[in-house]
């Protein structure tokens, strides 16, 4: 009957925008992942993943069966717990803003298989199980996980463990086509990938990065700026790019910038919530009554992003300059919502002698 097609022709409809929105994600920065986990009954992950891993031949290449990483990837996003932020949808994309960066012109021919399929391996599974709340939080209310990993990248250790113990569930072992010396390489590059991602290890990172790029153009002969040869190099790259990739929030289109703010906002806020119950202080800007959202976006965008991907497009050029160029248009828009923001407190305040000043000023942000 009518109702009956016009539901099965809804249900067609959905699927075409699905498939193509994951076609999408071969070659496009921004993709609309909420739309992704909505049209794929919330298993955004397990479609990424296995569309990427096969658009790039990574199954083939090591005679993994499909029926086995899928049966992986759907193990480790059931795993994913439904945080406001630390979700599937956050892995995924992650993993996405990974796979587009390995693309970069700049890493042509530079890695190998194994390193590739380490790094989007490590992005796919770099939070799961994340419980919503900090290391921090974890350590100050004594909880089991900082006790097992003594207080050291607590959260990050637990990713990694997690996700190997999963291997090990039927049908589940993605690496036992690997020998003996791929499978002791791959291990080590994915956990100090995962473990690169504790926020911790940011200013190494910069630091790392600034002294690469400094001698890649000092050694101007090197014509490819990252000598394939050195394993080591490539390995803090590839830590980087996944950093990167799970600080890439304020450089995607403003639309899904903005939920993500919001996302992380709740997930900080009831962190906040948790620990006014258990009369703990409440950590900075996890605090519902006075926090200034648009404040805490341009202090990380000024203060962690920024720094971070600065030097990184540096070492990424041209590729980087697009994705550069919509970190700056977002700043712009969040400067402008600080000063709206402003001016609506300015209204509570009384007798707050600037909120007449309009000296104009405001319109240049704008
Ligand atoms: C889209 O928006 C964000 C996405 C991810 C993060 C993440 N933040 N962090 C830390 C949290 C503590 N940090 C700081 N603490 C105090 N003062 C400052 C001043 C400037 S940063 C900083 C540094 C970043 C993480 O570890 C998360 C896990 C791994 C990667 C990144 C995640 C932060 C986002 O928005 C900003 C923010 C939101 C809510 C509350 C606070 C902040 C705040 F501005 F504070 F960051
Ligand atoms: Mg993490
Ligand atoms: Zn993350």
């Amino acid at each position: 009957n009518d109702v009956e097609r016009l539901r099965l022709t809804r249900k067609l409809n959905m699927n075409i925008f699905l498939a193509q929105l994951i076609e999408s994600t071969n070659d496009t920065w921004g993709v609309d992942l909420f739309e992704v986990d909505a049209l794929s009954n919330h298993r955004p992950l397990t479609h990424v993943a296995l569309h990427l891993f096969k658009q790039r031949n990574i199954l083939k290449q090591f005679q993994i069966r499909e029926l086995t990483f899928f049966k992986f990837i759907s193990a480790i996003e059931a795993k994913y717990r439904n945080n406001p932020y630390h979700n599937n949808i956050h892995a995924t994309d992650v993993l996405q803003a990974s796979h587009h960066m390995l693309n970069f012109s700049v890493f042509k021919n530079v890695f190998t298989e194994l390193e590739v399929f380490a790094a989007l391996f490590a992005a796919a599974v770099h939070d799961v199980d994340h419980p919503g709340v900090t290391n921090q939080y974890l350590i100050n209310t004594n909880s089991d996980l900082a006790i097992l990993y003594n207080d050291e990248s607590v959260l990050e250790n637990h990713h990694v463990t997690l996700a190997f113990q999963t291997l090990s569930t039927e049908g589940c072992d993605v690496l036992s086509t690997l020998n003996r010396k791929q499978h002791q390489m791959f291990r080590k590059m994915v956990i100090s990938v995962v473990l690169a991602t504790d926020m911790s290890k940011h200013i190494q990172h910069i630091g790392h990065l600034k002294t690469m790029v400094e001698i890649r153009r000092l050694s101007s002969s090197a014509s490819s700026i990252i000598d394939p040869e050195n394993a080591e190099d490539k390995l803090q790259i590839l830590q980087s790019l996944v950093h990167c990739s799970d600080l890439s929030n304020p450089l995607k289109p403003l639309n899904l910038y903005l939920q993500w703010t919001d996302r992380i906002m709740e997930e900080f806020f009831r962190q906040g919530d948790l620990e006014k119950s258990l009369n703990l202080e409440v950590s900075p800007l996890c605090d519902r009554e006075n926090s200034n959202i648009c404040k805490s976006q341009m202090g990380f965008i000024d203060y962690v992003v920024h720094p971070l991907w600065e030097i990184w497009s540096r070492l990424t050029q041209p590729d980087c300059q697009p994705i550069m160029d919509i970190l700056e248009s977002n700043r712009v828009w969040i400067a402008s919502q600080v000063l709206t923001e402003d001016d609506k407190h300015d209204g509570d305040d009384d007798g707050d002698d600037d909120k007449d000043d309009d000296d104009g000023d405001d319109d240049v942000i704008r």
